[in-house]
């Protein structure tokens, strides 16, 4: 097939905002089919120094070729001389958070069937040593069908040895850091230190270790259980008027379990809520094996988790 151009697709309306992107729904001209086009401006990426950010997430994606399910796919790339352009999969029912928006919050069958299919997809991208480092309901969206498709690599980090469980970065100094943050609230934007190789996702998923400068696959347990939580109360955890407010409540573990919170999800959401990565439930189950021990929890019970993508989604009411 000939490199693809602008020109081969029909643009439609904006579906996604990204920090350094937009994405577009856009059908191809040649095949009838619909694409989400993510666009990036390349002066902006430059003068943001988000360089490797792109080409994290473009190699991040070529690694998730060979997934038949879960994740968004990359079709194509192609660029002009302003911008770049990532042909991905097309979401019909878009992101998972305007569902939980509309209905205020599942009940627990949907709840254990998208916390379990979010599960799935965790185990299939650590066991390539790829953490998300930015799982959000914004980046969970939903196929045609209602199955689970999680995007936005921009943040992933590839471990090069995946037995390491955690990475460290040097930690700036408290004044600096906390200058940034206070930077950063004016500007509302996803907290990102501006630093070599660090960075941090939202506010509200943020797992502590993210503000302290380590990651690992278990920062992406973390926001599994912020999810999680999020689906059964209808909000986030860890919320406040300010992001620096939202990392001070994240850091010392100041979140509240609402009245009516089903107590199996409440069990397995403080397991993951856990300020110390290696002691979060799954931390220590054996790299690239899944995760056992966060399927064994009650919580789970009855969910067939090899037939999740053949199964009907339970309807979100
Ligand atoms: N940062 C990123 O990588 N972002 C991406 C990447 C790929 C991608 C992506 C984002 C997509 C986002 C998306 C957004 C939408 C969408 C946007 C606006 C409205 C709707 C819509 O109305 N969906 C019907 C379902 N609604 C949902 C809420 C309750 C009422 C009914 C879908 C569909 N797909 C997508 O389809 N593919």
């Amino acid at each position: 097939t000939h490199k693809r151009t602008p020109k081969d697709f029909i643009f439609g309306k904006a579906i996604g905002e990204g920090s350094f992107s937009t994405v577009y729904l856009a059908k191809d001209i040649h095949t009838g089919k619909e694409y989400a086009i993510k666009v990036c401006d390349k002066r902006h990426i430059i003068k943001e120094k988000k360089t490797e950010y792109v080409k994290r997430e473009k190699e991040v994606l070529n690694m998730l070729a060979g997934a038949k399910h879960s994740f968004v796919r990359l079709f194509c790339t192609f660029q002009d001389m302003e911008r770049l352009y990532f042909v991905l999969s097309y979401a019909k029912n878009g992101e998972l958070l305007p569902y939980i928006n509309k209905v205020g919050s599942f009940d627990i069958e949907c709840t254990k069937f998208y916390s379990a299919e979010i599960l799935r997809a965790l185990e299939y991208l650590h066991g390539l040593g790829i953490i998300h480092r930015d799982l959000k309901p914004e980046n969970i969206l939903l196929d045609e069908k209602m199955h689970v498709l999680i995007t936005d690599f921009g943040s992933a980090k590839i471990l090069k040895d995946p037995e390491a469980s955690v990475t460290t970065h040097p930690a700036t100094d408290d004044s600096q850091q906390q200058q940034q943050q206070q930077q950063q609230q004016q500007q509302q934007q996803p907290y990102r230190r501006e630093r070599r190789g660090s960075f941090v996702g939202t506010a509200q998923y943020v797992s502590p270790e993210l503000l302290t400068d380590k990651t690992s696959r278990a920062s992406d347990l973390w926001a599994l259980g912020c999810i999680i939580y999020q689906m059964v109360a209808g909000l986030p955890p860890f919320r406040s008027r300010s992001e620096y407010m939202i990392f001070q409540k994240i850091l010392k573990l100041e979140y509240e379990i609402p009245d009516g919170f089903c107590e199996l999800a409440r069990s397995l959401v403080s397991q993951l809520l856990v300020l110390d990565p290696t002691q979060r439930l799954g931390a220590q189950d054996e790299h690239g094996a899944g995760y056992p021990s966060i399927r064994a929890h009650p919580f789970f019970e009855g969910v067939d988790f090899e037939t999740l993508h053949e199964q009907t989604p339970p309807p979100i009411y």
